[in-house]
């Protein structure tokens, strides 16, 4: 079985792949163009795909019938048509779990940076700036006590949850598609309809896995009903939010801040107006960026290649309910 990698992974998953004498491609180069991307993929059986850019539907499908299975490396797939990978009986993996402390760790770094006003601090240091100690400036909000508001209260959701509630003894609402009963025990969280989560929240962060019809779910309507000391923090998927809305929000201080691993597009562009804020924090998608997190995610990836080519179920797959074990 032919596998294409369209980046290098950490070595473990390489290794696994070849250990069980699958043959596999990497790029010599790897900031690949769509037409070099989709080469690849027609000349194999199972691509290990790495990246959100080019998007697996139908007309992917459609250029690539030797692909027979899906290992993305990563938990998102909303840049898979699952519908279309399901009808044409092809199973795609992601790889949960072993990146939600990362991702969540990144979520509260985001949530503490933008409450202390962190990323202007450092840039006024690094520009010289600092000057003499100021009782009024840059003051920032403690986040003892406050209410943390959590759409999509699954797995990323419920670590960034504990956190808060440990460290700050943050009070949690949370909206989801299911009732999370761990979370209600554990941590006394609230289930709250949206416009209470948007209404109630000190902090809002997003942690619910993306889909079309959420796009700039986050728009002027609804930063307008927060609070005006809330903090948006998202590390799920960028299209959540409207950028330009969120800017608005920010400038006319109709909300405090915003933290933001993902954006729309991504890279964000170094011209855009939410970088000149004093009140934001932007990171390049780094929430599962570390050792253990991408370490994680290479093995799951290579497990699920592994388990496709002997024929059998494999292990993380988002579309079960189609795949049949040969
Ligand atoms: N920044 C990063 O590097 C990074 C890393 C990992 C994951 N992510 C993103 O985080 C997302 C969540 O990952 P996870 O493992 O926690 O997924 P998960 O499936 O465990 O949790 C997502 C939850 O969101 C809920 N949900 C979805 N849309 C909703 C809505 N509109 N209202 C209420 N609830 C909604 C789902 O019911 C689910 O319980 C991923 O899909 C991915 O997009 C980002
Ligand atoms: O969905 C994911 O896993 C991230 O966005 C990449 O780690």
């Amino acid at each position: 079985m032919k596998v294409f990698i369209n980046k290098r992974i950490p070595e473990t998953g390489i290794h696994k792949l070849k250990e069980a004498g699958l043959e596999v491609f990497i790029p010599e180069h790897e900031n690949l163009s769509y037409e070099e991307w989709l080469i690849y993929c027609q000349n194999s059986d199972a691509i290990l795909g790495v990246g959100g850019e080019f998007k697996y539907n139908k007309d992917f499908f459609d250029q690539c019938p030797n692909i027979k299975m899906i290992a993305l490396y990563s938990v998102g797939f909303d840049h898979v048509d699952i519908p279309e990978a399901s009808r044409r009986n092809i199973p795609v993996g992601n790889t949960p779990d072993v990146l939600s402390k990362a991702t969540s760790d990144v979520a509260f770094l985001l949530m503490q940076s933008v409450a202390r006003r962190a990323s202007y601090n450092f840039q006024k240091v690094k520009d010289g700036h600092w000057g003499g100690f100021d009782p009024l400036h840059a003051l920032g909000q403690e986040l003892y006590g406050k209410t943390l508001g959590i759409l999509g209260l699954g797995r990323i959701g419920f670590e960034m949850a504990k956190k808060s509630k440990n460290a700050f003894g943050m009070e949690i609402i949370y909206h989801n598609r299911n009732r999370n009963e761990e979370a209600e025990k554990e941590l006394n969280a609230r289930y709250v309809s949206f416009e209470e989560l948007v209404e109630q929240s000190d902090v809002l962060s997003v942690h619910a896995n993306f889909t079309p019809e959420q796009k700039d779910l986050f728009n002027a309507p609804v930063f307008g009903k927060m609070k005006n000391n809330a903090i948006f923090i998202n590390t799920a998927r960028g299209g959540f939010q409207n950028e330009k809305d969120l800017y608005e929000a920010l400038i006319s201080k109709k909300i405090w801040g915003a933290g933001l691993d993902v954006t729309h597009p991504e890279p964000m562009s170094k011209e855009s107006p939410l970088l000149e804020l004093s009140s934001v924090c932007v990171l390049p998608h780094i929430g599962s960026a570390t050792i253990e997190a991408r370490t994680g995610m290479a093995n799951i990836a290579a497990k699920n290649i592994i388990a496709f080519s002997k024929g059998e179920k494999i292990p993380y797959c988002v579309n079960p309910e189609i795949y049949k074990v040969n």
